[in-house]
């Protein structure tokens, strides 16, 4: 088991440039299912587990898969008789492997899909999902751990969803894309990998209008091709080193980050004394000496995402001033705030809020990720804390963060990667000398 070893105290200098999104390549895989003809050509593509695992997932259901991993390119070719189950192999790695059905109902009227279950942030149901294939003529059973679609070919229908679930909209977008006649979405998600979607799939021959509106309206076509596509550049990877600059008083350039994406990040930020320049191909992020303490809420987008809110709260523990952090998206996303305990974190659950008392002196501690944006906040955590922080489990960042220590060093940071075995042999004094070669 790896560790990530960081020593508190560095200002973040210099310009680090992020990936394409993790959470607009994976959906867009799963469209290039519905390509009967020709090869998808994906460019910006992170080198990412999650990734890997989806093209693991398409492999499985014979799309024949190539990832040219020195130029993030993925070819992607369905043109061959595809496969209708997803085993609960890839499924339990990745709960994003879901959005296969819809793309599989669609072009074969048959899906097989294990399910997905919940993880450390909620339990994650998939039934808004269900519900919009059940109204477009599906026929669903669920046995033996594994839901199962059949239908001779979806038929357009309008679909109300009781919440605007990223996932279950991007699913049932691309099951009506081969559906008969047309399909309204309403209530659906907002998030601009939806918007990264609909383009995906309006290239391959869909229509798809009102990406990106509270209501989206897909009329069926009979066939898709294949077609090329640069990924948009991951406003979360964006955000997290935003909050890494703005608790470090750090000064740098965020390469291919998008404003308007991260609108509701950058807003709360700026009540927190942190300066934003817009350049060309960026943003420039400029920590103040003292953070401001801020109330800040998780909603779907255009709301602050629940995705930063783990990073966030590192601010707000660093922030001079009481804040709260509402969760409102998942209803069990406070773990990583339970480790910071060990770094001398001041707080208080009540709920879905978390009262933060800031101004506290953070210590380096060893501490485990508990999912993803975990991992993240913890490291960032280490970056201002005194001593070393040791985090665990980096399976979890490894999801989703492209070499995200080296990153973080090119910046100035002390954070080193090391083996359980390195790691075994360290005392704090090896360490120190590790950070000083
Ligand atoms: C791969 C990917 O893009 N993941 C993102 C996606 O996850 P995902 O698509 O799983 O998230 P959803 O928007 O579907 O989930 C949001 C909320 O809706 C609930 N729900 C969802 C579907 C359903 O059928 N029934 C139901 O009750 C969930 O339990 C959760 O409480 O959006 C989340 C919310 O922005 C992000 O945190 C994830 O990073
Ligand atoms: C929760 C996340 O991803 P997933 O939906 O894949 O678990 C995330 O990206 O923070």
């Amino acid at each position: 088991m790896e560790k990530i070893i960081v020593r508190g105290g560095n200002r973040l200098e210099g310009t680090v440039k992020v990936e394409g999104a993790k959470n607009a390549v994976l959906p867009i895989l799963a469209a290039t299912l519905l390509a009967s003809e020709g090869q998808s050509v994906l460019t910006n593509v992170p080198i990412l587990s999650d990734v890997f695992t989806m093209n693991n997932v398409l492999k499985h259901l014979n799309v024949g898969v190539e990832f040219q991993e020195n130029n993030n390119t993925i070819l992607a070719d369905a043109s061959n008789d595809i496969n209708f189950e997803a085993p609960f192999a890839y499924v339990s790695k990745m709960r994003a492997s879901i959005v296969v059905m819809g793309p599989l109902l669609a072009r074969l009227g048959h899906a097989r899909i294990a399910l997905p279950g919940g993880c450390a942030i909620g339990t994650r149901p998939i039934d808004l999902h269900l519900k919009g294939f059940e109204a477009m003529g599906a026929d669903i059973k669920i046995e033996n751990g594994f839901v199962e679609a059949k239908v001779d070919r979806l038929v357009g229908a309008r679909i109300y969803l009781d919440f605007p679930s990223v996932g279950a909209t991007q699913n049932i977008m691309m099951g009506a894309t081969l559906a008969e006649g047309t399909t309204i979405i309403e209530n659906v998600a907002r998030e601009p990998e939806i918007v990264d979607l609909a383009n995906f799939l309006n290239r391959m021959g869909a229509k798809v209008v009102g990406a990106g509106t509270e209501t989206i309206r897909i009329e069926g076509v009979s066939s898709m091709k294949a077609t090329e596509h640069s990924i948009i550049p991951d406003r979360i990877e964006a955000g997290t080193f935003m909050i890494a600059a703005a608790v470090t008083n750090g000064n740098v350039f965020i390469e291919d980050a998008i404003a308007e994406h991260n609108k509701p990040l950058i807003s709360k930020l700026k009540e927190m004394h942190v300066a934003f320049q817009e350049e060309e191909n960026g943003l420039r992020v400029i920590g103040p000496r003292t953070l401001k303490a801020t109330d800040v809420k998780t909603m779907p987008h255009p709301g602050f995402p629940t995705d930063m809110q783990a990073q966030m709260t590192i601010a707000q523990l660093v922030s001079q001033g009481t804040s709260t952090m509402t969760e409102t998206v998942f209803e069990n996303r406070f773990m990583h705030l339970e480790e910071m305990r060990r770094m001398n974190a001041d707080f208080k659950v009540e709920g879905q809020t978390v009262l933060i008392h800031g101004n506290t002196d953070l210590q380096g501690a060893e501490v485990a990720a508990s999912d993803l944006r975990a991992a993240a906040a913890l490291i960032i955590a280490g970056l201002v804390s005194k001593g070393y922080t040791r985090v665990t489990n980096l399976s979890h960042l490894d999801r989703g963060y492209y070499e995200f220590d080296k990153k973080l060093q090119a910046l100035g940071a002390d954070v080193e990667r090391v083996t359980e075995d390195e790691q075994n042999a360290f005392s704090d004094s090896d360490v120190e000398a590790l950070f000083a070669k």
